[in-house]
């Protein structure tokens, strides 16, 4: 979405000076520029090793339907766990994590193990567990026995193959069944925006799957525009729903960044983590969204409690998800989002120390799926604009490589030299034909005459369809020549 348009259309039928929303002060323009400032801080801090892990039950039983014949055979839904933990950074080895487990206070340390998240990162500065406040998303999810630990950067997100009905139910099931209904959308500020962060999210794995995508005809990875325009780029409202979330996400950045003080990545790597995510969010523009405006007048504590549950029903469906890699990111994803809506709903009130205790209280989990849902979307508007490029190069050269995926995909040549075969085969019928005798050459004239006609009605005819096929796609020119051609056929039969 850069200035350039070509012939001043807009790429997804978007103007990119206006405004991402009404609740948005910020224009696509201006999104555009703070996501190519941040970029590569935000990625340098994806793959520090803080950020670049995540732990997931991929086996989790899906508790909505019965799944267990979906199974994604495709091997690009695998997702390859840890099995070297010489190479995990100490905090992430599981006999520390396991330390706390194996305490016989154990249920309460389960919490501690998930909401504290000073004392599951530096094991020597435990700290009394406290109740948790994750309720936003599952915190059973991280606690049981089955999780592996996930390097997110050796399983990106990506084109896997997995689709059809199976994902199609999914996402179905968090539209109908988790979205406030059509009736209520459009109503109510709030509302509007449980939907628009479901379809923002949906919106980003199209791009991400259209971009990092596998073209099986060519077993090459690369950008499939035609698959972004389909499923992303023609609906400039699913477009509009990525900049949307990307500014929900900076926003809950904004807001928790004075809390962020009394959170320590470990010693190793507390400064630079630090730094890192200061430099970030100080570019980032608190004017980006207003979650002020969102709440007006509706903000209840039924509302909350509302989507507090809706939200955790979008993180549980994740376990119905038959492929790996996406439930992997589908997860992250999910709990990215809903640690948004809990500090956008709860830091909203109350006081300063109430606010700081809840910081205090992130799990590690739920910062690196905000970290890392933040970096996905932050790739996938620069996607975007790289697609807008690839776009804009097509409908400039275009002309030209249409006509020559034309005549590949039609196969043209293919049609005249089959008529010419039928042609030859016609008039090699007709020398065939033995000559009459005397008396009925009148008769065998007419019928060699109509032969003729056969010949040359079939194989003129598949001709003129053939021209008729690039007429209607591309060339005036062929008009004119095929209504010369028409002129002369009708000249040499009549
Ligand atoms: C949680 C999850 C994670 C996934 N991760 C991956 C992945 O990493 N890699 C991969 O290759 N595939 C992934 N998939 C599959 C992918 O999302 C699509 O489902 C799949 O590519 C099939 O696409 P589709 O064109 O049939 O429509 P789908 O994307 O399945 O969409 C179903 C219907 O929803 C509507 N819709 C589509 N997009 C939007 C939107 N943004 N807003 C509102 N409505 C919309 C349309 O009416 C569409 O027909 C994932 C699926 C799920 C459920």
């Amino acid at each position: 979405l850069r200035d350039e348009t070509v012939s001043g259309s807009h790429f997804c039928q978007i103007d990119k000076g206006e405004t991402v929303s009404s609740i948005c002060n910020i224009t696509f323009n201006e999104i555009n520029e703070i996501n190519t400032y941040i970029r590569s801080d935000l990625e340098k801090l994806i793959s520090s090793d803080f950020f670049k892990y995540f732990k997931i039950d991929l086996r989790k039983e899906c508790t909505f339907w019965d799944n267990k014949d979906g199974l994604c055979f495709s091997p690009g839904c695998a997702v390859d766990p840890i099995d070297d933990w010489a190479k995990v950074p100490m905090y992430w080895q599981p006999d520390i994590l396991g330390s706390i487990t194996n305490n016989t206070t154990e249920d309460i340390d389960i919490h501690d193990d998930e909401c504290s998240f000073l004392d599951e990162l530096c094991a020597e500065e435990k700290r009394l567990p406290e109740i948790p406040e994750c309720n936003y998303c599952d915190v059973n999810d991280f606690e049981n026995s089955n999780c592996v630990l996930v390097d997110l950067s050796k399983n990106r997100e990506r084109f896997t193959g997995y689709g059809g009905n199976q994902s199609r139910e999914i996402w179905s099931s968090i539209y109908n069944e988790n979205c406030f209904s059509f009736g209520e959308v459009g109503k109510s500020l709030a509302k509007d925006t449980f939907y628009r962060l479901i379809s923002g999210f949906h919106a980003s794995i199209g791009t991400h799957v259209a971009f990092e995508h596998l073209n099986l005809e060519e077993e090459d990875w690369g950008p499939y525009l035609e698959g972004f325009m389909e499923k992303v780029g023609n609906f400039p409202e699913r477009v509009t729903n990525i900049y949307f979330n990307y500014a929900v996400v900076a926003k809950t950045l904004l807001k928790i960044q004075p809390y962020l003080k009394n959170i320590e990545f470990c010693n190793e790597y507390n400064e630079d983590v630090k730094r890192n995510i200061m430099n970030i969010v100080s570019q980032l523009d608190s004017t980006i969204f207003n979650e002020d405006l969102l709440f007006e007048n509706e903000i209840s504590s039924v509302l909350k409690d509302d989507f507090k549950n809706r939200f955790r029903n979008v993180t549980k469906i994740m376990d119905c998800v038959q492929c790996e890699r996406c439930k992997l990111w589908g997860k992250l994803q999910a709990v990215g989002y809903a640690t948004c809506l809990k500090i956008l709903f709860e830091l909203n009130e109350g006081d300063e120390i109430s606010k700081q205790d809840i910081v205090d209280k992130l799990t590690k989990y739920e910062l690196v799926a905000l970290l890392n849902t933040f970096n996905l979307l932050s790739e996938t508007i620069e996607y975007v604009n790289d697609f807008e490029t690839i776009y804009n190069k097509q409908a400039l050269y275009g002309g030209e490589n249409q006509m020559v995926s034309f005549f590949k995909k039609h196969n043209f040549f293919k049609l005249l030299k089959a008529g010419t075969k039928n042609m030859e085969q016609k008039i090699k019928e007709f020398k065939d034909l033995n000559v009459p005798p005397e008396g009925i050459v009148e008769e065998k004239k007419a019928a060699i005459h109509s032969q003729w006609e056969n010949v040359w009605d079939v194989n003129v005819g598949t001709f003129v369809e053939g021209l008729d096929f690039i007429e209607r796609k591309y060339f005036t020119l062929v008009r004119q020549i095929k209504d010369w051609f028409q002129w002369l056929l009708n000249r040499v039969r009549h």
